[in-house]
């Protein structure tokens, strides 16, 4: 027996036409969703994802700036490209690409970010409420694992979901969410006891760790939802998750592919945050002008 195989590309795909027709829509009523791109420094796998984030807004009308900045940039003045980023109009989604250079303090910037322009839902406003359930943008990894599942018709309700990672922008946010779905919600990490002891409890398997091959056939219970989130490089630079593919899909029911899985809901969700948030800000438009 073998997995059925989630196939984030068509998912995204699908997802995308929907979120292309609602551009079409604002454009009628004169709006370009607008989404700014800053860039700090040469690093070239952050030069591949914002190009590709780029063609992606470009593919469904979503107009796309991006902000380059020399890696000798100083937090000031990043603030202050951010600052002025927040009060144009033309503007509605903001995302500063990480990691940043190490003199710049990541967290103040993510925090200057306007919540109302955060598409990427990680400033500490948009994770209290994301937490707390109120309307928010979502982390857009997480968010697409969520739509993944969905697609997928996969019940969460009651399931026991089993999060291997506690970063801010997947771990966390994902057994939050998965929590709001009423799923029971495990987080393991590096410091985790006997891993495999909890793992093999999960009905759901989210697998954020960072090392390549990390969750074997020994860490699955017959007939989980496995979710690979891991991006990692191999010898020959190609893309290979944390899930060892080849044995897992031998005893999971479900099972997410890198490429091909988690990576192209990333960007989707990011341009649904964009568009989202260019819909809001016409709605406001037009109720403030009707006061
Ligand atoms: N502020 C910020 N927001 C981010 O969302 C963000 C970031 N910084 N820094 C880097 C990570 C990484 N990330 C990916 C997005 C799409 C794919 C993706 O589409 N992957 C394809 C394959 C792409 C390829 O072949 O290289 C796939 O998995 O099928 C991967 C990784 C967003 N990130």
């Amino acid at each position: 027996m073998s997995a059925v195989i989630i196939n984030g590309k068509e998912i995204g795909q699908e997802i995308r036409k929907s979120v292309e027709k609602r551009v079409a829509e604002l454009k009628e009523q004169g709006v370009t969703p607008g989404l700014a791109v800053i860039l700090v420094g040469e690093n070239p796998a952050s030069q591949t994802y914002v190009r590709n984030k780029q063609k992606s807004c470009e593919a469904i009308g979503i107009y796309s700036e991006l902000i380059k900045l020399p890696e000798e940039v100083s937090e000031e003045e990043l603030l202050d490209q951010i600052r002025s980023l927040n009060t144009r109009e033309s503007i509605h989604g903001i995302l500063v690409q990480l990691p940043l250079p190490k003199h710049i303090d990541e967290d103040k910037v993510i925090a200057t970010i306007s919540p109302e322009k955060d598409v990427d839902g990680f400033s500490p406003i948009s994770v209290g409420r994301m937490i707390l359930g109120q309307e928010t943008f979502l982390p857009c990894t997480p968010f697409g694992v969520m739509k993944l599942l969905e697609y997928s018709g996969i019940d969460i309700a009651g399931k026991h979901a089993v999060i291997v990672g506690r970063s801010h922008i997947v771990g966390k946010p994902m057994g939050q969410l998965l929590l709001q779905k009423d799923a029971t919600v495990t987080y393991t990490h590096s410091k985790t006891k006997d891993l495999p002891s909890f793992t093999r409890q999960a009905d759901i398997l989210i697998a954020a760790v960072g090392q390549p091959n990390f969750i074997t056939k020994e860490h699955i219970k017959p007939g989980a939802v496995v979710i690979d989130v891991g991006i990692n490089r191999d010898d020959n630079n190609k893309l290979i998750g944390d899930v060892h593919f080849a044995e897992v899909e031998q005893v999971a029911s479900h099972i997410t592919p890198v490429p091909g899985g988690v990576g192209p809901m990333t960007i989707t969700m990011l341009l649904f945050n964009t568009v989202q948030s260019a819909e809001k800000s016409l709605s406001q438009d037009k109720s403030s002008k009707n006061m």
